[in-house]
Formats: structure tokens, C-alpha cells, sequence
């Protein structure tokens, strides 16, 4: 990593190295730990810390597909290791060998992919430790996917998790420079005013995406951090780039733990400890640049010029090529794993290992105390105004999506208009229906464009909701509250636009009492829409899913909204869903809005429908009143936006306590 233009020589420090290591230092930054010193109360400053586990063994209850009962599935045996201050430490080992169900596990995060059980013991120099201060303080989790906003700067993304986790007592000030120090630290120094950009969108770098995220975590200067195959899906330099930062991190007196498939040589030689899991077993821990010379000793030895993580990678993993191959590989695996619980060498640097946590200061050299820690590092207000502030942010900033929009919108009322131009205006007993089917097309049209805008865009930003609630950075309600607030105008402007232009190109009937009530009930359609869509996205884990659901929620609620069905054709076990679709309302409000006592304008002798109210009994709308239908769709729209709330706040993120 470059050292950063424009930063002071007397700011630019070395990465030390703790004494017993003697990989090369890492990289060059600005002084972390003096800026922490200054903004951070010294109560909460970063501690040394000994990380240990043991015996930790996990198992997942599934259900079998064929025998149609649970089975339960052994993934991790008696895994056992330590990381502590100073060090790297990387579980590497072949696909599926358990890499991410040990990390979860040692993060407390286990529960949050699947129906696990776990035993074992996890302790923070020495001492078992206390989920909250674990999560709250000490802790942070890098995910494997970096979920962040494209249309926010590096500089922004950090800044908002300092505003949202930094205790309330912090200055601004001392917020910024915390936020400057992150930077500098990750060589983020160049990228800071780039958007941070997505797949289909050019921004930074994906090895600055991981750097990005590894920031926004260490805005509350966690002793311990966590991460998820962090150089996945990245090119050699940036990978390393990437490992680079997490030494330097490292040599500040932090733990890292993370995971990783098959690190080229340089990044291996950066690794200080390692942790080698084949089918959940280890197969090796101790320090990284001795495992060659352990497996050589044990009969395996790597071929000259052969990159070392490589090699314990195909040693390590099982052939499935052949069943002999599979047969040779379980036994070579076997063999490996009790000559390593046999190991006296091994076990010799377990001992060291627990001589360096003894030397640490206990838990409770953290200074807080689980009563002392607050529940939100924010108040309410606080939370709400950055949250708003970034939710408008993001909205302004969506140019092109808000152009399309307006564009659709435009485009499909004007077509509307001139498929039924002026049909209102000449409304009689021979085309009344044509305006009926103009009054439906219009709830079609609002029902669809609005749950697209939705279920396209939602699913993206729930992960990162997720991955920011994970870390407590706020209350669920803060955010929708705010999220609300600032899409609230945006859908109001688009059916606005929608209805002007459409009502008066159909000529429905003429009067601004009768347009803005129909204004209100395609709006209230419309956030009927966004609620239902958001309640369903909200839930489902998988996009598939949710653009599976959505649609089907949809076609069900305009098969019963009134139109296409009349009572008559509803077999009886289906009225309820004629009830439940908010179509029927909006189609009876507009139904009621237009032909209440209307008078058609031309009459013939033989007419049977021959004024607006006979239309509304003719088509069976009349059941509720425009008011009475009005009311009904406001009460689902409330519903839906409260089912949304309560949806979030249940499927968020889940931690356990058990180990
Ligand atoms: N929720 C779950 N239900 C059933 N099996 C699971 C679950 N989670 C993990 N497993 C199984 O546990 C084993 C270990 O999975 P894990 O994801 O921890 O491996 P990994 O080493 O991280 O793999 P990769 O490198 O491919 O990500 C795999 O066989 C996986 O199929």
C-alpha cells in the first residue's frame, strides 16, 4: 500500500511487530492510536486481548429429504485455538471443511444462518465472556459480502457509522479526526471522496469495498475483529493490499481472526498463526510459517518453489474423483489429525500461547460494565436526523433511477390518455364500461410500476440494514421512520404526475374536488403497494423468493379488486379474498368518485344503465361508500406499513449466548 500523499511525515508511523513475529512490517499510516487517545474516553480504550476456544464442536439439525425426518450433521470436532493482540490469525482449509461455521461460532453469530447447536468454550483473557461486551465493545464482524450504499463516498460511509456508533459525549471534532485516523489507516486517503459505486455503477475498487467495510467497523476501535474470507473475489494485489492492512491493524495491538480459501505465498507469508480445518477437524494449529516444515516432518514434504498454502490445501483436502482416492484421502486425513493431537510441539504452543493472555489485564479492564453500556450509543433524535439526512441523501442522489421513473410514469399515463382521450367526457349507456376498465388499467398500472420501484431496490438495502443492525448501530424504527419520511414525497410527486396527466387526457369527470380525490385514492394505492411489497421483502431472505411473492400477492388482489370477477362468479371459500384485496377498495373509491350521482350525457329510450349510480350498482361496486372504501384502503395502508415495522424488527440480525 502506498503511503498516503499529503499527510505529514510526523504522523506517518510504521506498523511495529510484536517481538515473537518477524513478518515484515505491513504498511505505513497515520497514527491510530494517538487519534483514538484523543477522541475516545479512556474508559473504552482498546485493550490487549487473548481470544481462546475450545473443544468447540457444531452440529446443524436438517431435515432429510428422503427419510422425511431430522437429521442432525456433525461440522466442527473439538476445535480448538487462540488469537491474541498483535496477531493474524487465518482458518484456511478446503470447501466446506467448516471455515465460516467456526468464525460465526467464535463471533456469536451462529444462530444467524441456520438451526444450529454448539458446545464448547470461549474466553477473553481468561475469563468466559459476557455476550454484551463481547458484541458492544470488544468485537467487530467484517462479513464476506460488503454490503454498502453505491451512491455514498468512502468518507461518507464511515462518517455515518461514527455519527451512529461513537458515544454521545464524543465532540464532532473528535468524531472527524477519528474518521480521518480509519482512513489513513485502511490507505483510503485517495478514494475518500469517490462514490463507493455497486456492480452495474463504476466506484472504488473491490479491494477498497473490503477496506471500506473493515472501516466502518473500526470506527468503534474493537479489540477483536472478525472476517469472512476478506479477500474473496478480489484480484492478487488487491488481496493483498487487503491482508496488508489487516497485519497493520494487527500490529496495533488488535486480534484478527479471519478466513480464508487459498492465499497466494505472500499473503500466507503475512499470516502469524494458522488453523487448518479439513471435514471440521483440525488438522493444524500454530504458527503459519511452520506448518510446512510440521507437515514434512509427518512424511508430506512441499516440492521446492511450490506456494506453501497450496500445497497444505491439496494435502488437506478429500479426492472425490475416485472412491480409492476418497478412500486414501480419509485416511490420510485421519492420520493427520491424531498426529496433531499428539503433537507435543503443537500443544507446547498452546502453553505459550496461554503465557501471553495471563500477562493481559482481565475482562473487566474494559472499563464498562454490561450496566453501564447503552443500549444505543445515540439518542433517538440523533439517530433519526443522520439516518433522514442519509435516506435523502440517497434519494437525490438516485439521478438516473428517479429519471426513469418520471419517464415511465409519463409514458404510460400519456398512453392511457390517448387510448381513452376524452372518453369521459361522452360518457353514455352504450361506453360506461370503458371508463371502468380506464378506472382499473389505472390501479393496474400504479400497482405494478410502484411494486417494481420497490422489490428491485429493497432487497440490496435490507442487507445492509441487516449487516448495520448487527452491530446495534440504531433502532429499526429510526430508520423506517426516516426511510418513510423521505420516499413519501418522492411517491406522491409520481402519482401526482401520473394523475394530472392521464385524468384530464381521459376527461374524467370535471371538477378539482373530483380530481384530487382521485389523486388521494391512487396514492393511497400506491403506498398500499410500497407497504405490502416492503412487508414481504422485508421477510424473505432470497430475492428469488420475494420477486416470486410479490407479483402473486399482486395478481391475486387485482384477480379480486372487483373487476374481472363479479360476485356472482367468487365461489364462496374465495370471498375472503375478495375482501382482503386492497384493489377492491381503491377500484370501488374510484368507481364512486366518478359515477355518484352522474348523469350521462347522451340518453337513449332503451338504456338499462342509465345514470352513474345504476353503474355502480350494475357492476356490484356499490358495498361501501367512496368514503367507507377510502377509510378501508387507509387502514391497510397503515396495516401494511406497521406489518413492515414488526417484520423488520423480527427478522433482523440474530446473536447467540450460548458459548
Ligand atoms: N445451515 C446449514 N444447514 C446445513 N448444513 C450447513 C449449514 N451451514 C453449513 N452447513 C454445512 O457445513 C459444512 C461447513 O460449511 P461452512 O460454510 O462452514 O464451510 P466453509 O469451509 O466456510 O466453506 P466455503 O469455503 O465453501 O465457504 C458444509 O458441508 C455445509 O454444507
Amino acid at each position: 500500500m502506498a503511503r498516503s500523499e499529503g499527510l505529514s511525515e510526523e504522523i506517518v508511523l510504521e506498523c511495529t511487530q510484536p517481538e515473537h513475529f518477524s513478518n515484515p512490517p505491513a504498511s505505513q499510516h497515520l497514527d491510530f492510536s494517538e487519534i483514538i487517545e484523543q477522541t475516545y474516553p479512556s474508559s473504552t480504550q482498546r485493550q490487549r486481548v487473548s481470544f481462546q476456544f475450545e473443544d468447540i464442536c457444531v452440529s446443524v439439525t436438517q431435515k432429510s429429504l428422503l427419510r422425511k425426518r431430522r437429521e442432525e450433521k456433525v461440522i466442527l470436532q473439538n476445535v480448538s485455538g487462540a488469537v491474541h493482540s498483535g496477531q493474524l490469525l487465518a482458518i484456511m482449509g478446503p470447501s466446506g471443511s467448516g471455515k465460516t461455521t467456526l468464525l460465526n461460532a467464535l463471533a456469536g453469530r451462529l444462530s444467524a444462518s441456520g438451526n444450529f447447536g454448539a458446545s464448547g468454550r470461549i474466553s477473553v483473557n481468561g475469563k468466559r465472556r459476557d455476550p454484551v461486551v463481547f458484541k458492544k465493545v470488544l468485537s467487530a464482524y467484517v462479513m464476506q459480502d460488503e454490503n454498502l450504499f453505491a451512491e455514498l463516498t468512502v468518507e461518507e460511509q464511515i462518517n455515518i457509522a461514527a455519527s451512529l456508533r461513537l458515544p454521545r459525549d464524543l465532540s464532532k471534532e473528535s468524531r472527524e479526526s477519528r474518521v480521518e485516523a480509519i482512513i489513513s489507516e485502511l490507505g483510503l486517503v485517495e478514494a475518500k471522496k469517490t462514490l463507493v459505486g455497486s456492480e452495474t455503477k463504476k466506484g472504488i475498487s473491490g479491494g477498497e469495498r473490503k477496506r471500506v467495510s473493515i472501516g466502518i467497523e473500526l470506527v468503534r476501535d474493537p479489540s477483536l475483529i472478525f472476517l469472512d474470507e476478506p479477500t474473496s473475489g478480489l484480484d492478487a494485489f488487491n488481496a493483498q493490499s487487503v491482508v496488508n492492512s489487516l497485519v497493520c491493524l494487527a500490529r496495533k495491538n488488535r486480534a484478527v481472526l479471519m478466513t480464508i480459501h487459498q492465499p497466494r505465498s505472500d499473503i500466507f507469508s503475512l499470516i502469524d498463526s494458522l488453523l487448518l480445518l479439513s471435514e471440521g477437524k483440525v488438522l493444524y494449529f500454530g504458527p503459519a510459517k511452520e506448518a510446512v516444515a510440521y507437515f514434512s516432518q509427518l512424511g508430506y514434504e512441499c516440492p521446492l518453489h511450490f506456494n506453501p498454502a497450496d500445497y497444505i490445501l491439496d494435502l488437506i483436502a478429500v479426492d472425490t474423483r475416485s472412491s480409492k482416492a476418497e478412500q486414501t484421502s480419509h485416511a490420510r486425513l485421519k492420520f493427520l489429525h491424531e498426529a496433531y493431537k499428539e503433537n507435543s510441539c503443537l500443544q507446547e504452543y498452546f502453553k505459550e500461547e496461554e503465557a501471553v493472555w495471563k500477562s493481559y489485564e482481565t475482562m473487566n479492564a474494559f472499563g464498562k460494565s454490561v450496566e453501564d453500556l447503552e443500549k444505543h450509543p445515540c439518542p433517538y433524535w440523533k439517530e433519526f436526523s443522520v439516518l433522514l439526512n442519509r435516506a435523502a441523501k440517497l434519494l437525490i442522489r438516485e439521478r438516473n433511477i428517479t429519471r426513469i421513473r418520471v419517464f415511465q410514469t409519463l409514458f404510460l399515463s400519456i398512453l392511457i390518455g390517448l387510448i381513452w382521450l376524452n372518453k369521459g367526457r361522452n360518457i353514455s349507456s352504450n361506453n360506461y364500461e370503458d371508463i371502468e376498465g380506464v378506472l382499473y388499467y389505472i390501479l393496474i398500472s400504479t400497482t405494478f410500476t410502484t411494486m417494481f420501484g420497490i422489490l428491485f431496490f429493497f432487497p440490496s438495502e435490507r442487507l445492509i440494514i441487516l449487516r448495520e443492525r448487527s452491530s446495534g448501530m440504531y433502532r429499526v424504527s429510526a430508520y423506517y421512520l426516516s426511510k418513510t419520511l423521505v420516499e413519501i414525497p418522492r411517491t406522491v410527486m409520481f402519482c401526482l404526475l401520473f394523475c394530472v396527466t392521464s385524468y384530464w387526457m381521459v376527461g374524467l369527470r370535471d371538477s378539482a374536488k373530483n380530481f384530487f380525490l382521485f389523486f388521494i385514492v391512487v396514492l393511497l394505492t400506491s403506498l398500499t403497494v410500497e407497504g405490502i411489497v416492503l412487508s414481504i421483502t422485508a421477510g424473505v431472505a432470497k430475492f428469488e423468493v420475494a420477486s416470486a411473492l410479490t407479483p402473486l400477492a399482486m395478481n391475486i388482489a387485482l384477480l379480486f379488486g372487483g373487476f374481472f370477477l363479479s360476485n356472482a362468479n367468487i365461489p364462496n371459500y374465495f370471498v375472503w379474498l375478495k375482501f382482503s384485496s386492497f384493489v377492491k377498495y381503491s377500484f370501488g373509491a374510484l368507481m364512486h368518485n366518478q359515477f355518484v350521482n352522474f348523469k350521462f350525457q347522451i340518453l337513449s329510450n332503451t338504456c338499462v344503465v342509465c345514470d352513474g349510480n345504476e353503474v355502480l350498482k350494475d357492476s356490484g361496486i356499490s358495498d361501501f361508500s367512496f368514503w367507507g372504501n377510502v377509510g378501508i384502503l387507509f387502514m391497510l395502508f397503515v396495516v401494511f406499513r406497521i406489518a413492515t415495522y414488526v417484520t423488520l424488527r423480527i427478522s433482523g440480525p440474530k446473536h447467540d449466548n450460548t458459548l
